[in-house]
């Protein structure tokens, strides 16, 4: 068959005989291929009726047709003809270089021997650094092509200018839209569709930073350079090898690195990079190497989303989690305002390499926590990859996929392979499919409908959050009659057998994952959509309806069932400070923040579910260094060098003055203070970031309280609201009073404090305030314990009081003119030991001068200094907290 183009036909068909027609010609012609100056070379080849005529009708295919690839499907030869054929589709437009390699690449897949003259020519050009990066477009149909070049190509680049810009002028070879607009005589309405044509490439690869392996030579030496965005820790310890990789290519190596831990996933990280992509003038065409593992392939992703409004990228990833998860997802993202990936788009990467050979430097806790997703692939949509896991078992974590004590080419080695493999396969089919999550029908999410309830208050690795949430779902499968008993038992087996978690006793508390599906049906557009899988392993199926009911009901039954299993159906190693990252209250440390934002900017901030996405809440190694000097010399040099002089303008009067108490006389006013707030802007800002973070039920105090319009800034707060839980638990406080509950903030503070069978008892009159603060009890975590009082705190406490109440801590943040009414009534319950805390206790020095508050806090304040009765400490914690105790 020889390659013909029907002019009439536009639009041309390319199939698989295509190419092997387009072998059999070249390879004869292979010996024409003339020696001397490669350009000349170039030009000659170009000119060959077989060559040219199969260019040209690849340029007018129809290269993204599904039944295309579907003619390309039969075998792994045919699969790189298909990526081949999406490149050659744009020849006009493809460096020198990068078409030279294609056509030696084609020919080779058939004939190596008979590759040799093409193979030869295209490392010719290669070595011609002008050639190599000069578009085909400038030989064929520029102004000084070859007239009889030009006689061929020409007439089909008008053709195509005409009919398909994007083979002639591509912004960038891996993206087309289409699209078709309707509108009215006027012009006045109008009725648009868009939609994208994106393409992508993934490739399990072995060693590919061996010199010898040309996977990204050939993609950036017709690009003259390699810009790399590269994960700090893996720039540790594999920067050396990709540097002399692109060295020994003679390609210019451009690496920028950058900390990239589950807390530097956010807007700063991917700004920075932004600057840099600019700064080093990278081209929207011009495929960035992002090197890295979950993290980084969100984090750089969304960077080159955003670059150029999309600039491609090549994903080489550097752990299990990005190899078959979160490296060719489209889903890049960082987190803010206190959620987990609410800024984002849908970027995938033009081509994904995952190679093995960088598993060697993961811990075996993290390849563990990486085998969870591979599972999730598994039992939603691959039987034969859960019997490949099943063979696996343990072996898997211990020789960390097939890399350490296990022969090249054995079945292990093949099977860790094919494993790895099949679940990028499952988990692209199921991604790019519905690539902008335009619905819920997501097998990769199952195991992940209940788990961002407890993942990060746990403190758990994601994939064993995960392996309970699949567990759960497994045996919810088995009551709806979805599976049998013993798929039930494989799956829970194959999650155990690999040290996966079943149950962890956070689960002890069925309100996290009931609020978990609350708030994912909110996401899922209504609906729980959970998936799970259906009809047998490899299927899956979506539970649609749960009660709370159920929930909890079946939980327990969970629970017990798992106890049957290795370690009771715990998991090894399951949180994240047990393979020594940081643990995941440095992510919720963004919720804090978030509790800071929501209340200054309101409710238009996002409703995001605070989830973890497939690279899980910390994959990445701690890189903290420590200090280790202790030498006492350096710090006194440091006291001569920094502190005398910050401290100069102190008088040594002053400084005594901190060491004692101030003996100040009563007064009718607090002193004159000329700000409004005690702090200076950033210092409860740096001190917030670094306390414990709040959890999402006090995130979501912090919307309600907006989205009810109630005045935010009456919370305690972040820095405050830490405290008092602390202030209860290391009391060991049993019974919290707590006169003034707003909408609920320190109620549910002290909550967090007291222990499981402990009571917090909050008192408020306003209706409104009463009823945001229940319902955010209610979907609290600790809500159970708080009691909450309507009524006036004046008659409430005093009735309490009578009736002989006992409280160990009694906190006043009520209507602060009648603090001496509660301080007395509080003193009358105080138990054994016990505490008062008055809040808001230096606002006497900031409130208005003509504000009767000023006037009462300070009269307070004296009152309690005069009392004989007790001792106290004024705090300058928020807006000053009066710790009060008896003597
Ligand atoms: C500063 S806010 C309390 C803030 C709360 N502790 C928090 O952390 O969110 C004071 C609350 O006390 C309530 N309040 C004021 N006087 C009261 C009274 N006599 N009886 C009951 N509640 C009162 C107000 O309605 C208001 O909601």
């Amino acid at each position: 068959m020889h390659i013909t183009l029907d002019k009439s036909a536009g639009v041309q068909v390319v199939q698989p005989q295509h190419f092997a027609a387009f072998v059999t010609d070249v390879k004869e012609a292979g010996s024409v291929v003339p020696d001397g100056d490669a350009k000349t070379a170039v030009e000659t080849v170009l000119a060959l009726p077989a060559l040219s005529t199969f260019l040209l009708r690849c340029s007018r295919a129809d290269v993204f047709d599904g039944s295309v690839a579907a003619d390309f499907s039969s075998n792994t030869k045919d699969l790189c003809m298909l990526r081949s054929l999406k490149q050659l589709k744009y020849f006009y437009n493809l460096p020198a270089g990068q078409l030279m390699q294609l056509l030696s690449g084609v020919v080779a897949s058939d004939d190596v021997v008979a590759a040799k003259p093409w193979t030869a020519l295209a490392e010719r050009v290669f070595a011609d650094e002008e050639l190599c990066t000069m578009l085909i477009k400038h030989l064929i149909i520029g102004k000084t092509a070859r007239e009889s070049l030009k006689d061929i190509y020409e007439e089909n680049a008008q053709y195509l200018l005409e009919n398909d810009p994007h083979a002639l002028y591509p912004t960038s070879i891996y993206r087309q839209g289409n699209g078709h607009v309707t509108s009215s005589d006027d012009s006045s309405r109008i009725e648009g569709v868009m939609s994208t044509t994106i393409t992508t490439s993934i490739e399990i690869v072995r060693d590919v930073l061996n010199p010898k392996n040309h996977q990204l030579r050939d993609m950036y030496k017709p690009l003259k350079r390699c810009v790399a965005v590269v994960d700090e820790r893996l720039d540790k310890l594999y920067g050396q090898k990709l540097c002399d990789y692109f060295v020994s290519h003679d390609i210019p190596f451009e690496k920028m690195s950058y900390r990239c831990m589950e807390v530097d996933k956010d807007i700063s990280t991917v700004e920075k990079m932004l600057v840099d992509l600019k700064g080093r003038r990278v081209s929207r065409n011009e495929p960035v190497l992002i090197v890295g593992g979950g993290v980084m392939a969100d984090v750089g992703g969304f960077a080159c989303a955003l670059y150029h409004r999309n600039t491609p990228y090549v994903m080489l990833c550097t752990s299990i989690v990005s190899g078959i998860d979160a490296g060719p997802s489209p889903r890049t993202c960082c987190d803010g305002l206190g959620y987990k990936n609410v800024f984002g788009a849908y970027h995938p990467p033009v081509l994904t390499l995952t190679d093995r050979y960088f598993f060697r430097t993961l811990e075996k806790g993290w390849i563990r926590h990486g085998i969870a997703e591979i599972i999730k692939m598994a039992v939603t949509k691959d039987h034969t990859l859960f019997e490949a896991l099943e063979e696996a078992g343990q072996k898997l974590v211990d020789t960390k996929f097939g890399i350490e004590g296990v022969e090249a080419g054995s079945r292990f080695d093949t099977l860790s392979e094919s494993i790895i493999a099949k679940a990028m396969d499952g988990y692209v089919r199921s991604e790019y499919g519905n690539l902008w999550e335009t619905h819920q029908c997501r097998p990769h999410a199952y195991g992940h409908t209940w788990s961002p309830g407890f993942e990060l208050q746990a403190g758990l690795l994601h994939g064993h959050a995960v392996s309970i949430g699949m567990g759960y779902g497994a045996y919810l499968s088995f009551l709806e009659g979805w599976i049998s008993v013993t798929d039930f038992h494989r799956i829970l087996n194959v999650i155990s057998t690999v040290g996966l978690s079943l149950v962890h006793p956070i689960l002890d508390n069925p309100n996290s994952l009931w609020q978990s599906q609350v708030k994912m049906t909110e996401k899922r557009g209504g609906n729980l959509c959970a998936p799970l899988p259906r009809g047998s392993i490899g299927k899956c199926g979506y539970l649609n309806d749960l009660t709370r009911a159920r929930l909890e009901a079946t939980l327990i039954d969970y629970k017990e069932l798992c106890k049957a299993y290795p370690r009771g159906g715990a998991g090894i190693e399951p949180h994240c400070r047990d393979v020594g990252l940081e643990d995941p209250s440095t992510v919720k440390q963004h919720a804090d923040h978030a509790v800071h934002a929501i209340a200054t900017i309101g409710p238009a901030a996002s409703d995001e579910v605070p989830e973890a996405n497939g690279n899980g809440n910390g994959v990445e190694a701690n890189g903290v260094e420590a200090n280790g000097n202790g030498n006492s010399n350096v710090y006194n040099d440091w006291i001569a060098k920094q502190q005398v002089s910050r401290n100069q303008g102190a008088t040594s009067s002053s400084l005594m003055a901190s060491m004692v108490q101030i003996q100040a006389k009563d007064t009718e006013a607090p002193p004159a203070f000329p700000h409004t707030t005690l702090f200076h802007e950033g210092g409860e800002e740096y001190a917030q970031a670094m306390t414990t973070a709040a959890s999402a039920d006090f995130v979501n105090i912090a919307k309600e309280t907006v989205a009810a319009d109630l005045f935010a800034p009456c919370m305690v707060g972040a820095i405050e609201g830490q405290f008092l839980k602390m202030m209860a638990g290391m009391t060991k406080s049993k019974r919290v009073l707590d006169i003034g509950t707003f909408t609920g903030y320190s109620a549910l503070a002290f909550a967090g404090g007291v222990p499981a069978d402990g009571e917090v008892v909050t008192i408020e009159a306003d209706k409104k305030c009463a009823d945001v603060a229940q319902k955010c009890f209610d979907a609290s975590a600790d809500g159970s314990k708080i009691k909450l009082v309507r009524g006036d705190a004046m008659k409430v406490v005093s009735e309490m009081a009578d009736s002989g109440e006992k409280f160990d801590i009694v906190f006043l943040d009520a209507d602060k003119v009648n603090y001496a009414h509660y301080y007395e009534a509080g003193l009358k319950m105080l138990a054994e030991g016990g505490l008062i805390m008055a809040d808001n206790a230096l606002c006497s020095l900031v409130y208005a001068d003509d504000d009767p508050v000023r006037l009462a806090l300070h009269a307070f304040a004296q009152k309690v200094r005069a009392d004989t009765r007790v001792e106290q400490v004024m705090l300058t914690v928020r807006e000053g907290i009066l710790l009060v105790r008896r003597v």
